[in-house]
């Protein structure tokens, strides 16, 4: 579904992430983690053609069901975006202007994407809301952001991200502005996206323990290169990497904290 072959990305041409390469099947989960600044918001960054800074990508090419992204005109990328590939941040609510009640915001980006009333666009933004199990949709579209909860936010932003069912959803640390309680539920939401909607995910993290209990897959990154990857099972028992090793010993576990099923 997702290709990332040999890429390259520089920031005014000094390079941030170096010839990074990933095959995403549909459906799969997989996590980018590693230290501050190896790189792992760039790659997701790039895949949505949402580089900052001036950053470009200067090697190798992004392919999405075997067409490159690099080619793709602003009118081909807004279509793709929210319908194909969608993205969910940190804090979805900091995103959103704090002046604008939810509701309108949440129906002015369905009005973006489709022929829609007002009044429809307004049910359907419920509608999500509901699905994402969020308590009284209708309070929460009356709401401005500083008046929910992180989770309560966090949960806006991906029911927002889930409108279209995008086959791609890219998250970037969405679990880490919340307390631990908040996130397992936001992480065992996203994995009910991929059982669901058949959802693929790529989640950068630098909590292990969020990769370790939801991903099939955990790429390790350092300074802009991948320094290992492998199946969960894989990395979290049996690899041999030093760095790998280091981060894992630091892990807290989010399955002994919550009880959870899951064996790290
Ligand atoms: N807008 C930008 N302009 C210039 N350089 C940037 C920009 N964004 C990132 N970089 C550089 O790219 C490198 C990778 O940064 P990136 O944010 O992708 O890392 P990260 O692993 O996501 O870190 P963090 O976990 O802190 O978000 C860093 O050296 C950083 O200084």
């Amino acid at each position: 579904m997702l290709k990332i072959d040999n890429v390259t990305i520089s920031y005014k041409k000094v390079p941030a992430v170096l010839d990074f390469s990933l095959d995403m099947k549909p459906g799969q989960i997989i996590s980018l983690v590693g230290e501050s600044g190896s790189g792992k918001t760039t790659v997701i960054r790039a895949v949505l053609g949402l580089l900052a800074g001036g950053g470009a990508i200067t090697k190798g090419d992004i392919l999405f069901d075997g067409e490159s992204l690099l080619s793709k005109t602003p009118e081909q990328w807004r279509s793709l975006r929210g319908s194909d590939i969608s993205m969910i941040f940190q804090d979805s609510g900091a995103m959103m202007n704090p002046t604008r009640k939810i509701g309108s915001v949440f129906t002015e980006y369905l009005q973006t994407h489709e022929k829609i009333s007002r009044k429809d666009a307004w049910a359907k933004g419920e509608e999500m809301l509901r699905k994402m199990r969020l308590p009284s949709p209708d309070n929460v579209m009356g709401s401005y952001p500083f008046q929910l909860s992180g989770g309560m936010r966090q949960r806006v932003g991906i029911a927002m991200a889930m409108t279209y069912q995008p086959r791609l959803l890219l998250a970037d640390e969405p679990t880490s502005a919340l307390d631990v309680t908040t996130q397992a539920q936001i992480v065992r939401q996203m994995m009910e996206l991929r059982d669901t909607y058949g959802t693929g995910i790529i989640v950068v993290t630098h909590n292990l323990g969020v990769a370790a209990y939801m991903s099939d897959y955990i790429v390790v990154m350092k300074n802009g290169h991948i320094e290992d990857q492998g199946d969960r099972d894989h990395i979290l028992h049996h690899s041999e990497n030093e760095y790998t090793r280091t981060l894992l010993s630091a892990v807290p576990s989010m399955e002994r904290e919550q009880g959870g099923e899951k064996d790290v």
